[in-house]
């Protein structure tokens, strides 16, 4: 293929298979990634050139059957034996098997495992291990473990999602995956002198400054223990673009097709219209458009950060690392929902065609929505931003500067909206930015108020953790608006593309507001009045989207090979699509189906059965 970036490769092969999950998704989602980020250089040197090349094909084992969202407390054991210089890996109970990891069950003959370490009769929390698990001669299961496939799933059928187990197998200390932040820069001579003294752990081993379990089970820590989480904020910073172009896809197919579509005369004798031509129908379609254009942005700017972030780590530097967390578990979490939300949306404004595999649409859904779950519950991603937005709001509170997109936390919510007729962009920006600083008060506050009033810390956050989630939500959403409103504003508002752009931009904030009136409302930021400025602001922007409406979609500019869907098809050509469609069915392939005989004749002409019998017996 030539190409190096692994997110275009990642979408080069979804053109060739779109939305059919890859039996190697897991090699290039996290395999490969946990290698080049986790992995000492002489551990790098060793396994990359055998990962590229597909020699070692593998998947990231984290989940077991009873732990997939508190790392922490996995139970898959790694116990150091420093006379044989190698890792005991143990599933030591029936919860403690991995489960779920893709391309686990039939294809990767190697993982990496997140087990717990242990070493000198210590536990060392969660780290990564290099696993063989097949033969890569005969692609035989090696002794000490059990794989195989978990089952049929909700959907991924292309994707082996597999279960793992071990009985006391023993790896070398080598494949621990060494690397990491540096326990401080020891300096060589130093490093010299003290392995030399501590353990023989060979030279090229020593010119790190990573994690190590010496030769003789001493433990070096890293300098944050949630760098061995890494490979997790990669996928997540990943995924907002991946729920971006699912809701975009499902757009193109529901927007397309709305505009072939016409059902019921507007009047007695009159002609159907286009269903696009619904209020209800625009209503319904035009704000998951804006979703999808504002989601793609948000998807670059979180994936930018990663890197930019990521660049830091490798230096030394974590500074950014928390707010690369949240930022990245709270968008993972709001996209995933938005886009899940958005496409099921799509498909029921197609009418019983959407409902046809024939329309692409139930494809592209079962392949966003499992976002809500993996690579981090979404609740719990929320609530992880939230426990960094409630720093921040006491860090404000104590007249701390706070960095860019939480500089609104803590501001003045005496103030009113600006909101007039216009719809400014910046009077929209202000009011989720009172939203959301209202909310982080207000879960604060009810924090405060439950630990005076005597409750633990832990118990004062269960009981707040509602308005947590709410909390966080809004901070997200304020997050796409800005970011859609910063990208309309940075151009030239005189070209016509940016101007329609504008009123999308415009919608997806406006359309916000009135679907979370409430969060808006409550302190009496909105009035009545500039509610009905909103109301009717959206309406309007319905009627001069409209015209713009099949252009927006086809500017994604997916190809039909990659949309799949007999609905949202370029040239429009619906009917006949769907008709040759339900032809090509296997099934019609004959006129009597053989089932007839075996089960029908004998109802409908119990006399024939006998010879029907034979034929069945055929
Ligand atoms: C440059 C190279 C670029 C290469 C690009 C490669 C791209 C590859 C192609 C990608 C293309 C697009 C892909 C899109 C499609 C993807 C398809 C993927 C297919 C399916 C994959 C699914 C895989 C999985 O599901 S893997 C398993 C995922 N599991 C989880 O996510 C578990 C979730 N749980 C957790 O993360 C933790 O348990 C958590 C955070 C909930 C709690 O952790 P813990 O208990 O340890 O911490 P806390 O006590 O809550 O907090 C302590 C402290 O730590 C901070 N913290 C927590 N996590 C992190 C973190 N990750 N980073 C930084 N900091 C963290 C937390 O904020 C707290 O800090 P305080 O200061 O104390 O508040
Ligand atoms: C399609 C698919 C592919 C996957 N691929 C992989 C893979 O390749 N590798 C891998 O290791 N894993 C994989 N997983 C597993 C996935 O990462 C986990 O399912 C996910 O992390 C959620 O953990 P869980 O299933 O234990 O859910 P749980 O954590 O049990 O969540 C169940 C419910 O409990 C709630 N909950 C849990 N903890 C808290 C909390 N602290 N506060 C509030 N509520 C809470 C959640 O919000 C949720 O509603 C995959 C899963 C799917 C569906």
């Amino acid at each position: 293929m030539g190409i190096t970036d692994m997110q275009e490769a990642f979408y080069y092969r979804e053109c060739a298979a779109a939305h059919e999950n890859s039996p190697l998704g897991l090699h290039y989602a996290m395999f490969l990634p946990t290698i080049n980020k986790q992995a000492t250089p002489e551990q790098k040197k060793k396994w990359l050139p055998l990962a590229e090349n597909y020699k070692m094909i593998g998947t990231y084992a984290q989940t077991e059957l009873g732990h997939g969202t508190f790392i922490r407390g996995l139970e898959t054991t790694a116990t150091y034996d420093p006379k044989t210089k190698e890792f005991i890996l143990d599933s030591p109970t029936l919860t403690s098997k991995k489960y779920w990891p893709g391309c686990l069950g039939k294809t990767s003959n190697h993982c990496v495992v997140m087990a717990q370490l242990y070493t000198q009769g210590k536990s060392h929390g969660p780290h990564m291990f290099m696993v063989q698990i097949r033969s890569m001669e005969d692609h035989s299961v090696l002794p000490g473990i059990e794989v195989g496939v978990i089952g049929n799933k909700f959907g991924y059928g292309t994707n082996d999602n597999g279960f793992l187990s071990f009985d006391k197998l023993r790896i070398p200390r080598e494949n621990m995956l060494m690397r990491y932040s540096q326990v401080g820069r020891i300096p060589r001579e130093n490093m010299l002198m003290r392995y030399s003294q501590v353990s023989r752990i060979p030279r090229e081993n020593m010119l790190m400054r990573y994690s190590q379990v010496h030769e003789d089970g001493t433990y070096v820590k890293p300098q944050n223990a949630k760098l061995a989480y890494g490979s997790m904020v990669l996928i997540r910073s990943s995924i907002v673009s991946d729920a971006a172009r699912g809701l975009a896809q499902a757009c193109v197919i529901s927007i397309r097709y709305s505009a072939v579509r016409r059902q019921t005369e507007a009047y007695p004798g009159g002609e159907e219209p286009q269903i696009l031509d619904y209020q209800t129908q625009q209503y319904r379609l035009f704000p998951l458009l804006a979703s999808a254009y504002s989601l793609q942005l948000a998807g670059k700017y979180v994936f930018n950060t990663y890197l930019e972030v990521n660049d830091q780590i490798e230096k030394g530097n974590l500074e950014s690392m928390p707010e690369l967390h949240a930022l990245s578990a709270g968008l993972k979490a709001f996209s995933t929902y938005e886009a899940s939300a958005g496409i099921e949306v799509c498909r029921i404004c197609c009418g019983g065609h959407g409902y046809s595999q024939a329309s692409g649409l139930p494809k592209i859904y079962v392949d966003v929505v499992p976002g809500c779950t993996y690579e981090g519950e979404n609740t719990v991603m929320m609530l992880q931003t939230a426990r960094y937005l409630m720093k921040c709001y006491s860090r404000a509170k104590q007249g701390q500067k706070l960095p860019g997109f939480v500089q609104y936390i803590g501001q003045n919510l005496n103030k009113k909206s600006c909101m007039s007729e216009e719809v400014a962009l910046g009077c929209l920006v202000m009011a989720y930015e009172h939203r959301a600083a209202r909310l982080v008060e207000a879960a604060a506050m009810r924090m405060q108020s439950l630990i005076q009033g005597g409750k633990k810390q832990h118990e004062a956050w269960n009981g707040s953790s509602v308005q947590l989630f709410w909390a966080a939500k809004a901070h997200c959403h304020l997050f796409c608006v800005k970011n859609f409103v910063d990208a309309i504003q940075a151009k030239s508002l005189s070209s016509k593309t940016v101007t329609v752009m504008k009123s999308v931009c415009q919608l997806y904030g406006v359309h916000g507001i009135l679907e979370n009136l409430g969060e808006f409302m409550q302190d009496g930021f909105f009035s009545g009045e500039q509610v009905g400025y909103l109301q009717r602001k959206m309406l309007a922007l319905f009627e001069n989207i409209r015209p713009n409406a099949v252009a927006l979609v086809d500017a994604f500019d997916y190809p039909d090979m990659v949309l799949g869907s007999c609905l949202g098809r370029y040239d429009g050509q619906v009917y006949q699509a769907l008709y040759d469609y339900a032809k090509s069915a296997p099934m019609n392939q004959t006129e009597i189906h053989s089932t007839y005989y075996k089960h029908l004749k004998p109802l409908i002409n119990p006399e024939t059965t006998s010879d029907a019998m034979q034929f069945a017996k055929l």
